[in-house]
């Protein structure tokens, strides 16, 4: 077997040194260079397994030696050097292709020997061996990573980065697993064995969320008995999760960046500090960037969560994944019923505007209405092939073709909305329909009504000056919630939406259980 070869990149000597001493003690060949014309001028003449890569350089950076790596060799693994202030861009290195990165000064010179080892094997034999690492960990988490190219990468970097105690922050649209990625990377981290607190930021009153997190002292406020202690005390040494952080009030966010910034707090109508450990993961379905210019999500806050950025992709763009997803689900719910090759093609045609929750809760009802081995079109009350969020008026119809009384083709010729009306417009047309049948209307109706909001919101429709919208939004979801005697599971279930967004509609529109 050929010897592993390494090439040094750092401008400091006595770093050449130690690594060429370190490596050539294991028998590896090892070039340095101290500058970006005698790294160009060894990737000319050899070939290297690894890359050594400090990140800066007089003359360059390591991010710009990346590239000229990569493109040169891209069989050439390059492990980055960086100091603590410079993570982050270590960080972004690992989104550009670096294997890893190595924080300065040196501690450990197993853990680095290790390291350089497990990039060789990566160069050599391409990164199965480590791909098995993080599935096991993900199977065992029932975590489903899937084929898509992009999602496979952003768990490799999320396992990679999972046991280095820096603040992740993981965007994606609502319902694509951010809390179940969260829990992967505290699992994969040497906080295991310690708590995974989540909390969801936008589910509570400013009081209510400033206590859940820091917890208060006995008479603090009215109706606080006994001192509570909060969630970042709770998690000492494990993992807090912070969902729907755009969701945090400016006085809450002043709060978690002292806290983030000291790792100290005080309780409510405290006066001791108390100090923590915690690993902070945050989440967010919308864009904090944007928050941060409309001056709603503090800057120094945003930069403090965001060492790494984690965004997941929505299902309907790795609709690969749709069938393992759909499978694995059925399995769950009913592990003697299988999908129809039909029912397939129509679950990777549908947009899932609710992603992996939406998929799951679909199928959740397909099986409880399924009264064979086998689902069908029509075990998902007409929602695949009825309310796809396209425009308002093929909604109209597909709300009508939902309903199995329907007999559509002998109206042909007439528009939907109208055939619509003609067949559910009255109560007498509706009392002919069995309780299954009502039961399905309302769905359908439902999803039409909750697709018919995304898409008026996407238009800007929904904005501050449609009142009407706002004020019908609102009154659909109290309806709902009085139908379900505001069971909060059950009502965003019937809405199609996760318990955390009506939780903040609840709260935005000021329902109350009365
Ligand atoms: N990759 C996945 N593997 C298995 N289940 C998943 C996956 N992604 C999501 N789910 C399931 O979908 C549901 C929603 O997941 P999760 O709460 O993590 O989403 P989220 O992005 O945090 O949603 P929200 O933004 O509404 O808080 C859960 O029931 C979860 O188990």
């Amino acid at each position: 077997m050929s010897k592993v070869s390494v090439l040094i990149i750092d401008d400091e000597e006595s770093v050449c040194t130690f690594f060429r001493r370190l490596l050539q003690r294991k028998g590896y060949r090892t070039v340095t260079a101290v500058n970006e014309e005698e790294a160009l001028r060894a990737l000319d003449c050899g070939t290297y397994n690894v890359a050594m890569v400090d990140l800066k350089l007089p003359d360059t950076d390591g991010l710009t030696l990346l590239k000229h790596i990569k493109a040169r060799q891209p069989a050439c693994e390059v492990i980055i050097m960086t100091g603590f202030s410079t993570i982050k861009t270590a960080v972004q290195a690992m989104q550009l292709g670096a294997y890893e990165y190595l924080e300065k000064p040196f501690e450990d010179i197993k853990l680095i020997e290790r390291l350089i080892e497990k990039a060789t094997a990566v160069s050599c034999q391409g990164p199965r061996e480590e791909e098995e690492e993080w599935s096991e960990l993900a199977k065992s988490t029932g975590f489903l990573v899937g084929n898509c190219p992009d999602m496979r990468h952003l768990v490799s970097l999320a396992y990679k980065i999972a046991p280095k105690d820096i603040s992740v922050l993981i965007q994606g649209e609502t319902g694509t697993g951010k809390e179940v990625l969260a829990r992967f990377i505290h699992t994969a981290s040497a906080r295991s064995d310690q708590m995974f607190i989540p909390i969801n930021c936008g589910a509570l009153s400013d009081n209510l969320l400033e206590s859940e997190l820091f917890g208060h002292e006995r008479g603090s406020f009215t109706g606080a008995g006994n001192m509570r202690r909060g969630i970042f005390e709770m998690a000492n040494k494990g993992t807090l999760f912070l969902d729907e952080i755009g969701e945090a009030s400016l006085a809450i966010q002043v709060k978690l960046l002292r806290v983030l910034e000291t790792g100290e707090f005080m309780r409510l109508g405290g006066e001791k500090q108390i100090h923590c450990d915690v690993r902070v993961i945050s989440a967010s379905n919308v864009d904090l960037e944007e928050a941060m210019l409309r001056r709603e999500f503090r800057e120094d806050l945003f930069y403090r969560l965001n060492v790494v950025k984690l965004v997941i992709p929505p299902l309907r763009s790795r609709a690969q994944d749709i069938p393992m997803l759909a499978r694995y689900f059925v399995k769950q719910f009913n592990p003697t019923l299988t999908l129809s090759e039909e029912i397939l093609d129509l679950l990777c045609q549908y947009d899932w505007p609710g992603n992996i929750r939406e998929l799951s809760n679909t199928l959740r009802q397909a099986v409880a209405l399924c009264d064979g081995k086998v689902i069908l079109p029509e075990h998902f009350s007409g929602k695949l092939t009825a309310s796809k969020p396209r425009s308002a008026a093929q909604n109209g119809q597909q709300a009508m073709t939902a309903a199995p009384a329907c007999e559509v083709s002998s109206h042909q010729a007439q528009p939907p909305m109208e055939r619509f009306w003609e067949h559910y417009g009255t109560p007498e047309a509706l009392s002919q329909l069995s309780d299954g049948e009502l039961t399905q209307l309302l769905n359908s109706l439902r999803g039409l009504e909750a697709n018919l909001y995304a898409v008026m919101r996407q238009k800007g429709l929904s904005s501050s000056g449609s009142e009407a919208l706002r004020d019908s939004e609102a009154a659909s979801i109290k309806r709902t919630l009085l139908q379900h005697r505001w069971n909060i599971t059950e009502a965003a279930r019937s809405l199609g939406i996760a318990r955390n967004t009506l939780h903040r509609k609840i709260k935005k529109y000021g329902l109350q259980n009365q």
